[in-house]
């Protein structure tokens, strides 16, 4: 078994409930209020922020020049493609990219980069990839879910760029690249550094879920 069939196995609960959360349901049939989609967006704004550093972390830590130049090409997609899909909603709302950028990150927000970032700054390779990869492949899934379950869904209009930007092949090779790579790199590793991946693997899945629980809820400092 590939260990990225073993992270899948690990988390599919999560990914499963994921997929029916109802944040996540309403930006596939377009139902979603639009102050959520906003709450989501301001705060995935700064998430992106601090998550394309995780890919600087990758071109310092790969071991050749190929894996280099991918992550560099990951860090200039995120805040040149995905980042770009932010800064054109947030003007379709009237929001300017000051606000942007100035937005809080909540609790939960906070504490997902600041786990990822402690494990891009003083873990191995394998560790950075493991606790980044959740983010990246549970979002394919999501988009291709999305995609599947609500093409015929006149009212989703409004998240369709959304939907489009995480279904597509283009996207969807990023992910499969670092699952590969992953997948590469572990071959031969022993069980008790590969227990360690998987619980990075586990808990940042737990905090991909509770971000999707936040920008519906609108978790924020209780004081
Ligand atoms: C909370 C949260 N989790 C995952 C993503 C998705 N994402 C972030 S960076 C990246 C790689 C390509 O730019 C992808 C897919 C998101 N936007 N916000």
């Amino acid at each position: 078994m590939k260990f990225s069939e073993r992270l899948f196995e690990k988390v599919n609960c999560i990914w499963e409930k994921t997929h029916e959360h109802p944040f996540v349901v309403g930006l596939g049939r377009g139902d979603l209020p639009v102050e959520s989609f906003i709450r989501y967006m301001k705060q995935d704004y700064v998430f992106l922020i601090d998550y394309s550093k995780l890919f600087a972390f990758g071109t310092v830590k790969a071991r050749d020049v190929e894996t280099m130049a991918a992550f560099a090409k990951l860090l200039e997609e995120t805040l040149n493609g995905e980042m770009d899909l932010h800064r054109k909603y947030a003007k379709r709302f009237g929001i300017t990219e000051q606000d942007l950028e100035g937005t809080e990150p909540t609790p939960i927000n906070l504490a997902y980069t600041r786990y990822m970032l402690n494990v891009a700054q003083n873990g191995s390779l394998e560790e950075l990839i493991s606790s980044l990869l959740p983010c990246m492949w549970s979002y394919w899934e999501i988009g291709k879910t999305l995609a599947e379950n609500y093409q015929n869904s006149s009212n989703h209009l409004l998240y369709g760029d959304w939907v489009k930007m995480y279904s597509s092949d283009e996207f969807g090779s990023l992910a499969i690249w670092l699952i590969d790579l992953l997948d590469q790199l572990t071959e031969g590793k022993p069980e008790r550094e590969l227990a360690v991946l998987e619980e990075h693997f586990l808990i940042t899945s737990r905090f991909e879920y509770m971000f999707w629980d936040m920008v519906y809820e609108g978790g924020d400092w209780p004081v």
